[in-house]
Order: structure tokens, then C-alpha cells, then sequence
């Protein structure tokens, strides 16, 4: 189970992300109580080892300077939210950057892992980042493939029924792991991880 944590903005953040034994660390380099600029997310991102994904995030953000701001922060990945086209993942290939592609489950989303040329998908909730939950049975109908992660109001205390209600090949988080919005709680992200993984075990 490969586990993300979002939305990380202080050296503590990343040092608790790390030693619980996340998969991926995100910054936020939009608009968000969470966002960073990248000169910020520059100087995090040097603190995690590069067994750990680091990754940009951007939500509605034209793709060439989502593509930009990734670049400046150093970081290895960039996640896109947004309404693109294959066009505006074009954009983005050519860069030394392993992409996601984040989506809400919507009529018509293509569930294919790799349809814009991405390297994940991630399925999350309307509102991105606000730590609103949705209804996982709506993938009952339509089941993605590769390798998706599952976003969206995820908690330590519900990962484990959403992993196993959802079957996702990874998780991200970043409300859920907060003792108030923006400040992530170093408890909740150890506590968030070992529950994800239990549950992968299980
Ligand atoms: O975390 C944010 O502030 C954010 C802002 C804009 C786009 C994406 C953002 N984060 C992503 O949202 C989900 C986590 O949501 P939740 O807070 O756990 O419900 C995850 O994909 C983050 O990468």
C-alpha cells in the first residue's frame, strides 16, 4: 500500500512524514491554507530521502506553470487537479517530472491509469484538500486501474474500511493527519500510516 501524506509545511512535518514511513510527501503550491511557493517547497524537499516521492501539487493552475512551479521546487513529481486535456498533459511529459493526475470520480472520468500519460491516478473528493469524504460505492459501477490512489476525507480512524472498501493501490492524506487546517498533527500521520498498511495486510 503506497502511502501519501499532503500538504506538509515545516521541516517537522516532513521529519514525522518520513519516519512513519510514507510512500510520497506533497507540498502545495496553489492556492490552499497549505500552499508554499516553491522556493519554500525547495528547501523541504531537500530534507527527504529519495526513496520518498516528493511531489508538487496544483489545482486548476494552467499546466506549463504547474510544470514551472514543480521545476523550481526541485521536487520529482507533479500532481495536476483540474479540468485538462490531453494537450495540457503534452505539455507537461517532456519534463523531468513522474505525473499524477487528479480527478473527482465524475460521469465520463476516464479510470484508466496512463489515459493522459500519467503514471498514477488519483481519485478524490469535489473539493480537493477540504477533508470532505465521498461515496466510495460509486466504485462499485466503475473500478479503476493501475496504479490509483484514493483521496478524500481520509482519516486514521476510516482508512482501514476505505482501503478495504475501495481496494486502491495507494491512499493520500492531508486533512485527516491535522489537529487544526494547516497544521499537520505528527500523532495522526504515524497513526494514519500504520493503520494503512494494516489494512493492506490484512
Ligand atoms: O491539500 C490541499 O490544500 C490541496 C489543495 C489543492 C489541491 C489539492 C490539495 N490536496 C490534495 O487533496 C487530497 C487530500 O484531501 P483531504 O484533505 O485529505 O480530504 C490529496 O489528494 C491532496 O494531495
Amino acid at each position: 500500500m503506497f502511502v501519501k501524506v499532503c500538504g506538509v509545511r515545516t521541516p517537522g512535518d516532513v521529519a514525522a512524514a518520513v519516519e512513519a514511513g510514507a510512500d510520497a510527501i506533497g507540498f502545495v503550491l496553489t492556492e490552499s491554507v497549505r500552499r508554499l511557493d516553491p522556493a519554500e517547497a525547495r528547501e523541504l524537499a531537500a530534507l527527504v530521502p529519495p526513496h520518498v516521492l516528493t511531489v508538487a501539487v496544483t489545482a486548476g493552475v494552467p499546466a506549463a506553470e504547474a510544470g514551472r512551479r514543480a521545476l523550481a521546487a526541485g521536487v520529482q513529481a507533479l500532481q495536476l487537479h483540474g479540468d485538462y486535456l490531453h494537450e495540457d498533459f503534452a505539455e507537461v511529459a517532456a519534463l523531468p517530472l513522474r505525473l499524477l493526475r487528479a480527478t473527482a470520480l465524475r460521469p465520463g472520468t476516464d479510470l484508466a491509469t496512463g489515459a493522459f500519460g500519467e503514471e498514477f491516478l488519483l481519485l478524490d473528493a469535489p473539493v480537493a484538500g477540504s477533508g470532505a469524504r465521498w461515496d466510495l460505492s460509486l466504485l462499485d459501477a466503475a473500478r479503476p486501474r493501475g496504479h490509483w490512489l484514493l483521496a478524500g476525507g481520509l482519516t486514521p480512524a476510516n482508512v482501514a474500511d476505505a482501503i478495504r472498501a475501495a481496494r486502491p493501490w495507494g491512499v493520500d492524506v492531508s486533512s485527516g493527519v491535522e489537529s487544526s487546517r494547516g497544521v499537520k498533527d505528527h500523532g495522526l500521520i504515524r497513526e494514519f500510516v500504520a493503520n494503512a498498511r494494516g489494512a493492506a495486510l490484512a
